[in-house]
């Protein structure tokens, strides 16, 4: 069952939180909302879910409309599972309880399995409040996998994990969904969380998308300057087209450092991987502001005439109290044109 969102806008009276957002998360795979605090992720989610009424656009699953302007049912007229940050579990029954409710009286022998599978083996006869937030959130996502929802919609459901756990969370959360061919709608602003668990991540800035593709593809073609900075751990550079190169508040760097073809323009967002930057020796360069060694090499952290700053990793030695030019590795930036 695929889930289609067609050109959704969405206003809090005068906030603009969604503005002619689209794209389809396929079936059966694991489709990751992604971007900062405020871009719109749990409006978009709470409208497939029905806890908001649709303003604009549609939804459609499996090819028939689910709500539009016209017609928004309620969560519990939808075909989805739920899976929410805090967890919701109902207070008054037991963990076990909380797993079989929405099984077939058939099924409940399942409970067991399920208690294993999320960590939380022997507490099934626990309530809510005696289990951790981390806990109860394990028992959540299994009363929301249990019954094998083809839709499941999960709103940070790992954010009350510990960082550890989390990471195993996911990936059991990953295998058991793909295995359940369960079509999956998840936000998170975590990138490396996004990238671990999604076969396509949406992000989003501002109420739109910027882009929709695979992990691979957002890697290795990012949309914008901020998309690869998010999925690189690369730096943003602003620099414009000067005389033989970018002119850059570190320097001025040739055009051959740059990845592809670049476009007659005045200014650009250049990409840059710290590891892809050597250090020469320069009186009139950089000062080093920070020197941290990790592992083989170590990160340092130089800063420009006008305060701004830029790290580069090198296995080269470095001192403290020395000047710096940086030369960027031919082919190592990727240039953006700047609107
Ligand atoms: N009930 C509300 N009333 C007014 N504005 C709201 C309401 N809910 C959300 N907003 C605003 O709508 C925008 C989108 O909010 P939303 O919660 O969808 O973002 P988000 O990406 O999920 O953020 P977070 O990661 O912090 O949860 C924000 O500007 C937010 O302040």
């Amino acid at each position: 069952m695929s889930l289609e969102f067609r050109h959704i806008a969405h206003a809090y009276g005068p906030v603009r939180a969604l503005e002619d957002v689209s794209f389809a998360a396929p079936a059966g795979e694991i489709t990751c909302l992604l971007g900062a605090s405020g871009c719109g992720k749990s409006t978009l989610l709470a409208l497939a879910a029905g806890m908001l009424r649709l303003q604009h656009g549609s939804i459609i699953l499996d090819g028939e409309v689910l709500a539009d302007e016209g017609r928004s049912p309620p969560p519990e007229a939808r075909p989805v599972g739920l899976v929410f940050q805090d967890g919701a579990l109902f207070p008054h029954m037991t963990i076990a309880g909380n797993i079989a409710f929405g099984l077939p009286k058939a099924r409940r022998g399942e409970v067991e399995g399920w208690l294993v599978q999320v960590g939380l083996a022997g507490l099934g006869e626990r309530y809510p409040h005696q289990l951790s937030g981390g806990q109860q959130q394990r028992a959540a996502l299994a009363r929301a996998m249990a019954p094998g929802p083809r839709v499941l919609l999960m709103d940070e459901p790992f954010a009350s994990v510990d960082i550890v756990l989390r990471r195993k969370l996911r990936r059991d959360c990953r295998i058991i969904l793909r295995e359940q061919g369960a079509t999956t709608v998840l936000v998170t602003h975590d990138p490396a969380e996004a990238l671990d668990i999604a076969d396509r991540i949406a992000v989003m800035e501002a109420g739109r998308i910027v882009q929709f593709a695979s992990p691979q593809e957002l890697h290795d073609a990012p949309a914008t300057a901020a998309v690869g900075a998010m999925f690189g751990g690369a730096q943003i550079v602003p620099g414009t087209r000067g005389d033989g190169g970018f002119a850059t508040s570190f320097g001025l760097w040739p055009v051959d450092c740059a990845l592809a073809a670049v476009p007659e323009a005045a200014a650009f967002d250049l990409l840059v991987h710290a590891d892809a930057l050597d250090l020469a020796q320069d009186p009139d360069g950089l000062r080093v502001r920070d020197c941290h060694v990790q592992g083989k090499g170590v990160r340092v952290v130089l800063v420009a005439a006008d305060g701004s700053e830029i790290t580069a990793e090198t296995e080269d030695p470095v001192r403290a109290d020395g000047r710096y030019r940086i030369v960027p590795r031919p082919g190592s930036l990727r240039a953006f044109v700047r609107n």
